[in-house]
């Protein structure tokens, strides 16, 4: 984590440890670049490169991380509110009026995510946000990012969506064996992550971002989920922006 060429960010590595604990709002910059690449049209699915920084990895690993369960991040840490701000800003011209709380996940040897959709079959409507705690929603965008990559196996795997060339990196992508070249297969690879659009421009789930967390077979893999809300309240794309930031305006 000490590597960041950002001096404001060298504190970070120290904050939990007791040592500067009220000055994390003075030495924390969220501010970070990243890069993407097109994995899928459509459905979207993006490969983002670096989206957190080993300084945001290290501090969520060392305050969250639980090795037998999955762990909530307080919205109020103001790690998770750089990722919210990140995720939102991503999204751009899509709804991102809220973001879940932030979920840190870990694999053993032989554990595995098995195939699911993220976006419920049934829209929810108890959002657990003090703003707005009853509206009815689903989860447009995930992004999935890896924060720990000390493990063999553990690829996520979209069998739906296309696999990748052979000129693909290595480091982070197996190739799928299926004759139809279908079956998405993306290594951990600490630091980055993968986003994907759950909605339909009809408002209903997309069948073909099934997914899995195949086995993994030695080490520990530990990911992050980020969720973002659709509600069907409000249109999915060019929405009304002006009302999505009073709302998220009072959420701080
Ligand atoms: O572990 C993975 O690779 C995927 C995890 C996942 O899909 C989830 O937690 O919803
Ligand atoms: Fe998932």
């Amino acid at each position: 984590g000490k590597s960041s060429i950002n001096p404001l960010l060298q504190g970070l590595d120290t904050m939990w440890n007791g040592a500067a604990q009220t000055s994390i709002t003075q030495v924390l910059d969220c501010t970070h670049t990243y890069s993407i690449e097109i994995m899928s049209v459509d459905p979207l699915v993006l490969y983002i490169n670096d989206f957190l920084k080993m300084s945001e990895i290290d501090y969520l690993v060392e305050k969250y991380y639980r090795s037998s369960q999955s762990a909530h991040v307080p919205p109020s840490d103001p790690v998770s509110k750089c990722l919210h701000d990140r995720m939102k800003s991503l999204l751009g011209n899509i709804q991102h009026i809220d973001v879940e709380s932030l979920q840190l996940v870990s694999y053993s040897a032989d554990e595995q995510f098995r195939y699911h959709f993220d976006w419920f079959h049934m829209m929810a409507n108890e959002t657990g946000l003090p703003h707005n705690p009853h509206r009815q929603y689903n989860r447009l965008g995930s992004i999935f990012a890896y924060l720990g990559d000390d493990c063999t196996g553990g690829e996520t795997y979209f069998p739906d969506v296309m696999g990748v060339s052979s000129i693909a990196d290595e480091g982070k992508f197996s190739r799928t064996d299926d004759p139809s070249g279908k079956g998405l297969l993306v290594k951990p690879k600490k630091g980055n992550a993968l986003f994907w659009n759950n909605m339909q421009s009809n408002g209903t789930g997309d069948r073909r971002l099934l997914h899995a967390g195949l086995p993994v077979h030695s080490g520990v893999k530990i990911g992050l989920n980020m969720f973002s809300f659709y509600y069907p309240d409000t249109p999915i794309i060019g929405g009304d922006i002006a009302a999505m930031e009073k709302t998220s305006d009072e959420s701080h």
